[in-house]
């Protein structure tokens, strides 16, 4: 197994994720936001400036009819309530019958039994990519019961790797863990990747944009979740760390990460991405 201190990337990773980012900007998927309030406005930039296109749709009223639009679909629970649910339901059950990804975002299970059991109703009905952090991912296996604090992580994600494996083997799903190493695993292989900057933790809803880019990258890979979700990882902590070269802060941070996302070119990518096979 890789150590993570000696973590190192290949330059044949960072040529995929090059590729990978050229196909999300050439065919710039739709991606169907129900998202929490928070994060709207950077997951929605996120995906712009990575040449997606965003829509935060939720009324149920739409639902039939968008998600059918869509190419895939991004579900976070963080500011969760009943009618809501209602409609994260219709929506995936839409996309499950046309066959299009769709991609959870667990934000702060574990913190309400509410939320935790949405949560988990959620997962029965089978997301291609869950993506959460250490404790999220560790709350929804029942590793870590109330591990979880509000939102953030307590947790550092090489501790949520076992967690994350028996998820991805129940779920029958891929699963992602951020942190400073991002994990993501099927249940058997296991990539990390190392890109980002600590900062990031310090914007809100970092998080939840990434899950969202993460979304735009399957939709335009069928068949390769796994990759797809690494590749977007790696992208957007590439991009926080030459945003972070210009930044002075958080709020400054969050204006140059996204102009990074937008300028991402190829010798950047080949030679800055950091993915490796654990
Ligand atoms: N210590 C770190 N070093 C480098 N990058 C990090 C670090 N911690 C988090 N990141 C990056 O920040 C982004 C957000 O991850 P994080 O784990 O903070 O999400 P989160 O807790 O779900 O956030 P939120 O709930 O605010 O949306 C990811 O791209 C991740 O790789
Ligand atoms: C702060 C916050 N509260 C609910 S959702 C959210 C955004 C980060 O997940």
């Amino acid at each position: 197994m890789t150590s993570f201190r000696e973590f190192r990337g290949t330059e044949a990773w960072g040529v995929e994720a090059w590729k990978a980012m050229c196909r999300v900007r050439e065919k710039s998927p739709l991606i169907q936001c129900i998202t929490n309030f928070v994060s709207m406005d950077i997951m929605a930039n996120t995906l712009l400036a990575a040449g997606a296109s965003p829509a935060m749709v939720h009324a149920v009223e739409e639902i039939t009819e968008f998600t059918a639009l869509s190419n895939a679909l991004c579900i976070n629970i963080g500011t969760l309530s009943p009618d809501w649910i209602f409609s994260m339901k219709v929506a995936v059950a839409r996309a499950n019958e046309l066959q299009k990804p769709w991609i959870l975002d667990p934000v702060g299970v574990g913190a309400t039994t509410f939320r935790t059991e949405k949560c988990i109703e959620l997962i029965h009905s089978k997301p291609t990519v869950i993506r959460g952090n250490a404790s999220e991912i560790m709350a929804v296996v029942g590793a870590s019961t109330g591990s979880t604090k509000g939102v953030d992580s307590t947790q550092a994600s090489t501790d949520a790797l076992e967690a994350a494996k028996e998820l991805a083997r129940i779920a029958q799903c891929i699963v992602a863990v951020s942190g400073a190493v991002d994990l993501v695993t099927d249940g058997k292989r296991v990539l990390g990747v190392s890109n980002g900057v600590a900062l990031m933790q310090r914007i809100t809803a970092t998080g939840c944009a990434v899950t969202a880019l993460i979304a735009a990258f399957v939709a335009v890979h069928p068949g390769r979740p796994l990759e797809a979700a690494a590749f977007a990882l790696a992208l957007f902590g590439l991009a926080g760390e030459i945003g972070n070269e210009k930044a002075n802060g958080p709020a400054s941070l969050r204006v140059n990460l996204l102009d990074a996302l937008h300028s991402l070119d190829e010798i950047s990518v080949t030679s800055r991405i950091r993915i490796a096979q654990i």
